[in-house]
């Protein structure tokens, strides 16, 4: 394979079964980059095969499982998750995760992948669903707080590198500090001074992979879906 400087094309996939993928198509058609980028919209193995990388969206994270072993991929995107860069967003975060609490009875199926333990809807219900600034490490731009949007987010409760995995980078936390006047609490309730709290932990990345529990494609803002390309992407192709 050519390195990625040479590489004029790449090649995206968003997991089409469920959930909030038509938005991160059109964020990625927006992006100005130099590599050329093909989205494929992924509902079979043939799709799956294509991609260079992979975009899990939003949604309801159970569904997008039990959807996924019915299209036979469910192996497929397990074997993916382990050799190409994979973005999780929000339910696809938590399809990420090591381990999830907060499920009915019988569990949920995971892909695993980051070293990290989630809690399904550790915010609350919807009617607890919000938004926040955030301040996020390495985006293009990066004094300009990024928009979060939460929707029945999962809260991230412990990260759980083992020695031999890829070390884990924070590329967000929430602050309520950057927080309008007028909310005056994230709605956790967790010391947000406490640097070493991981459920404040809302964006980060281990080596190709990328978990954000929040919804960057639901905002106009394209800065994350280009660090995921500039951050994860390029990288794994040299
Ligand atoms: N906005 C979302 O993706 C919500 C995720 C949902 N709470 C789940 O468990 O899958």
């Amino acid at each position: 394979m050519q390195p990625s400087m040479y590489r004029e094309e790449i090649t995206v996939g968003i997991l089409a079964l469920q959930g909030a993928f038509v938005e991160h198509q059109t964020m990625l058609q927006k992006l100005s980059l130099k590599q050329r980028i093909n989205i494929v919209q992924v509902r079979t193995p043939e799709d799956l095969a294509k991609c260079d990388a992979l975009i899990i969206p939003g949604g309801e994270s159970t569904t997008i499982a039990l959807l996924a072993r019915l299209a036979g991929l469910l192996g497929l995107l397990r074997d993916f998750v382990k050799a190409k860069p994979v973005w999780g967003t929000c339910a696809g975060a938590i399809l990420l995760a090591q381990a999830v609490e907060g499920t009915k009875k019988g569990g949920q199926e995971l892909l695993g992948g980051m070293s990290v333990t989630v809690m399904r809807n550790g915010f609350g219900s919807q009617v607890e669903s919000f938004e926040a600034p955030l301040e996020v490490d390495g985006l293009r731009d990066s004094d300009r707080p990024f928009h979060g949007v939460f929707i029945r987010a999962p809260v991230v409760l412990s990260l759980n590198p083992s020695p031999n995995d890829p070390p884990i980078e924070v590329v967000s936390r929430l602050s309520a500090s950057l927080l309008p006047h007028n909310q005056t609490a994230i709605p956790l309730d967790v010391d947000d001074t406490d640097p070493c709290d991981p459920r404040t932990i809302v964006a980060l990345r281990q080596r190709h992979h990328l978990l954000t529990t929040f919804h960057p494609e639901l905002t106009k803002d394209d800065r994350f879906h280009e660090y995921f390309i500039r951050q994860c992407v390029l990288p794994s192709l040299s």
